[in-house]
């Protein structure tokens, strides 16, 4: 069994990555421990707050984000974090190399319920003389990612992880170590499997509506296969499925709020998990072109996101051929 550290160290990684790395594993074994004592943690439930989003903060989503920042903060790499649960980027040592970008707690909603969830997260290199108490250090395109990944809190706990040389995979073991389980993970091209929340079908894009009305008329309609159908509500645990074992993963714009491209955030959610899936020879577009050349104008943008199994991406593409809907402000 491989550790972490030998397996970075054999593939020759950077050194400093390797060593921020393995610095934000020691903040998600902090996370995985109390998810992993539950209600005697006193985890569940929500706060009195309301983060930038407008979302109402669960206590998870606050400690997640305190660990992450306390670790990473005193790291004399990090030049500064941007994280969902924050309103502005949090600077740390200014002669710092590395910028890292998370979303502390991915799929909060299932908290309370134990079902899985996770931290995500997008490590960019720190650029020379900005301010990174400032955004504009952070507006960096998906494409400039040096490494990203997430560590799926599920049965076991599951580090997800790119460093733009393929996608491996390390479980944490009984003796707090992340070993390698699962090398060159690569998504198969074809799936019968979609996910996408099926509520929201009357707000989305004709488009969409066309697409996904395709795959439930099965084998009798022109997609002449019939698919089954997966929604846990945690896009890390989606993403999971998507690279174990093929599918196509949506959460498409839809007209709830016209002026945001999406509920799932770009510099959060969506530029992380593009370079996974891409990595791991899948897609990942907001279905007219990659996510991860949207250049971002604010930290906390929105993006419609469909990534995975290559060619089932191309086909919900190929319904898409119109403009792509009005995007931010
Ligand atoms: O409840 P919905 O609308 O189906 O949304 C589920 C999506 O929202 C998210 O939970 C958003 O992430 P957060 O929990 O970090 O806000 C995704 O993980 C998931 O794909
Ligand atoms: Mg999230
Ligand atoms: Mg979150």
């Amino acid at each position: 069994m491989q550790l972490l550290s030998q397996f970075l160290r054999r593939n020759e990684t950077d050194e400093q990555l390797s060593d921020l790395i393995a610095t934000l594993m020691v903040a998600c074994k902090e996370i995985a421990l109390k998810l992993r004592q539950g209600a005697l943690a006193g985890i569940h439930g929500s706060t009195d707050n309301t983060n930038v989003q407008g979302e109402t903060q669960k206590k998870l989503d606050v400690i997640s984000n305190e660990i992450l920042k306390t670790v990473l903060l005193n790291h004399s790499l990090v030049a500064g974090v941007a994280s969902e649960e924050e309103s502005n980027p949090v600077p740390g040592n200014k002669d710092g190399r590395f910028l890292v970008i998370f979303d502390p707690l991915d799929g909060s909603s299932n908290i309370d319920i134990n079902v899985s969830v996770g931290t995500i997260f997008s490590i960019l290199e720190a650029p020379a003389g900005e301010d990174f108490a400032n955004e504009a250090a952070y507006l960096q395109s998906g494409r400039k990612q040096l490494a990203s990944g997430y560590v799926l809190y599920g049965p076991s706990a599951t580090l997800v992880l790119t460093t733009g040389h393929g996608v491996n995979m390390f479980t944490l073991s009984h003796t707090g170590d992340f070993l390698l389980s699962r090398e060159n993970v690569l998504i198969p091209e074809e799936t019968k499997e979609f996910a996408i929340n099926m509520s929201n079908r009357r707000f989305w894009e004709p488009a969409m509506r066309n697409y996904v009305d395709d795959l439930l008329e099965g084998a009798e309609g022109p997609r002449g296969k019939n698919f089954n159908m997966r929604w846990v509500a945690s896009m890390v645990a989606e993403v999971h499925r998507v690279l174990t074992r093929g599918g196509i993963f949506t959460y498409p714009w839809d007209e709830r709020a016209p002026k945001k491209p999406g509920k799932l955030r770009l510099m959060y959610e969506g530029n992380p998990m593009s370079m996974l899936v891409e990595q791991a020879g899948g897609l990942a577009t907001n279905c007219y072109r990659d996510i991860m050349d949207v250049e971002p104008d604010d930290i906390h943008e929105r993006v419609s996101v469909a990534l995975g199994s290559k060619k089932e991406v191309e086909a919900l593409m190929s319904y898409h051929t119109g403009e792509e809907p009005t995007q931010v402000d």
